[in-house]
């Protein structure tokens, strides 16, 4: 699992009780999930179909640094399952784990389309491998 984003707890993100609101959370992490989604499938149109049990382990409080971290558990079809877990960035306690979170990749007309995927990827090993395939083109040419 990589944890990619940070966020700084802020008065705005609390509940009543002066903790982090839950729905708050979840809005991060759906954020998060569609995002590693649209990088790893390259299709910004993305959506969430699923998420599974969802298990609140600790609270976190206004001035906390959390992070979210997101691992793919499969590359389906034309889906992606991912898993994630929330944690407080200095403690490593854990906030909140979700086991599945499924995002679906759609074509242009809104329906589920394959991706192809079948690996992660990095961006910097992608942006290297099509400079490589340029210069072999270049040099077949
Ligand atoms: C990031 C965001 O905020 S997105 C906003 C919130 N999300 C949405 O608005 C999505 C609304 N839902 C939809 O538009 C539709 O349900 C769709 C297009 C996502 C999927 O339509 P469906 O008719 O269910 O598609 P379909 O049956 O072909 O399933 C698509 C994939 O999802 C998987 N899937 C569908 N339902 C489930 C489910 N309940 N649990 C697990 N996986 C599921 C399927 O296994 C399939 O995966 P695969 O192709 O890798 O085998």
């Amino acid at each position: 699992m990589r944890f990619h984003t940070r966020k700084w707890v802020k008065p705005e993100d609390l509940n009543a009780n002066g903790t982090l609101f839950g729905g708050k959370l979840l809005a991060w992490i759906d954020e998060e999930a569609a995002l590693y989604s649209i990088i790893q499938l390259e299709n910004n149109f993305v959506v969430t179909k699923y998420i599974s049990e969802i298990n609140f382990v600790s609270s976190a409080k206004q001035g906390d640094v959390i992070e979210i971290g997101i691992g793919v558990v499969k590359f389906g079809n034309s889906s992606i399952t991912l898993c994630c877990e929330v944690r407080n960035k200095m403690t490593r306690q854990t906030i909140i784990t979700i086991d599945k979170i499924i995002m679906v990749n759609l074509d242009k007309d809104g329906k589920p389309a394959a991706h192809g995927k079948k690996q992660i990827e990095f961006v910097h090993e992608r942006l290297e491998r099509s400079k490589n395939d340029k210069v072999k083109g270049e040099k077949e040419n």
